[in-house]
């Protein structure tokens, strides 16, 4: 962690180790930077305007998107059990767009952007092309709560497609209501036709990009489906830590906000040319308030810049 405020983290600092830790690979994003573009539609519920009154969720939008494997190495296997899945989507219409980006994980690797460039420095790779895995295993021992993450995707068998992964926006984001009310919600897009896993021997025959071709027979196949789901708050959850679930996470009451259906492949440059940034938000949902989401804004256009 920092050890004065001359070395406190930055966004920059952030993207820098984000990328170092990847080996530094030209012009792709600092995370994530494996991932195809899609497109699709999204279909409010009747239920939708009962947790907000965004009208990205309350009414019917064309969706850009990208699905995506975890880290900064673009040649990363899809048959890597250790990294997440990524699914961002911009929905809505003309003043009333957001951007949600979701993992295959309910929380994040550190609390604070201090921790988390602590986390990100200790595993940049020496000359030998490894990390020092002694200075991994002090880092987590002084700061066991970022192994949450890890010790989660762990324990759960490899995605077999994107279509059939579970995605969690992760941190605890403000809806207002059209009611005026406010309360703490969490994304989580779950995949309509179940999850879709695979067991170790048949990850070990599938070829290292596998889920392209995967994902392209089932949009042809038309059931790329995903309900937008708000997990609703309780009392005394804690809202500023991403990388603690609420408690009974699991079995919160839910509100399906809307569906999803992917309906094709879109060129890379689509989703390229710009951001997916989760700071666009339309009226009805708020920035959560943690600091490591105020710290994401910079960090994406900084990762733009980055990869022109
Ligand atoms: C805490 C929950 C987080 C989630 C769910 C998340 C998710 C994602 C996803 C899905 C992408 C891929 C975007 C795409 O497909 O274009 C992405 C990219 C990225 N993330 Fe995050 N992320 C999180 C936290 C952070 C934090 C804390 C930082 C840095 C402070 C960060 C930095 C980045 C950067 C630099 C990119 C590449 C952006 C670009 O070049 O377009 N992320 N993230």
């Amino acid at each position: 962690m920092a050890e004065s405020p001359n070395d406190a983290a930055t966004p920059a600092s952030i993207v820098d180790a984000l990328k170092a830790v990847a080996g530094n690979p030209p012009k792709v994003r600092a995370s994530f930077a494996k991932g195809w573009c899609v497109r699709g539609t999204y279909t409010p519920s009747d239920r939708a305007g009962e947790v907000t009154r965004s009208q990205s969720f309350t009414g019917p939008s064309r969706v850009l998107a990208r699905f995506s494997v975890g880290g900064g190495n673009p040649s990363v296997a899809d048959t890597n059990n250790l990294v997440l899945r990524g699914f961002s989507f911009k929905l809505g219409d003309g003043d009333h767009r957001s951007d949600i980006l979701a993992e295959s994980a309910p929380v994040h690797f550190a609390r604070t952007l201090d921790q988390m460039l602590a986390f990100l420095e200790a595993r940049i790779p020496g000359p030998d092309g490894k990390p020092d895995m002694a200075k991994v295993k002090a880092f987590s021992a002084a700061n066991p709560e970022t192994l949450n993450q890890a010790n989660y995707v762990a324990a759960r068998p490899l995605p077999g497609s994107f279509a059939g992964t579970t995605y969690w926006g992760v941190h605890s984001f403000p809806a207002t209501n059209a009611e005026n009310e406010t309360r703490f919600i969490k994304f989580k897009v779950v995949p309509a036709r179940g999850e879709i896993t695979l067991t170790e021997d048949e990850a070990r025959t599938k070829p290292a990009d596998f889920l392209h071709d995967d994902l392209g027979t089932r949009i042809a196949a038309g059931n790329v489906r995903f309900n937008v789901m708000a997990l609703l708050d309780r009392p005394g959850d804690p809202t500023m830590d991403v990388t603690m679930r609420w408690p009974d996470e699991d079995h919160r009451e839910e509100v399906r906000l809307g569906t999803i259906v992917i309906t094709g492949l879109e060129p890379d440059q689509a989703c390229d040319a710009s951001i997916f940034n989760p700071a666009n938000l339309a009226d009805g949902i708020g920035h959560p308030p943690d600091e490591i989401f105020a710290a994401r804004r910079a960090a994406y256009a900084i990762s733009l810049a980055k990869r022109r």
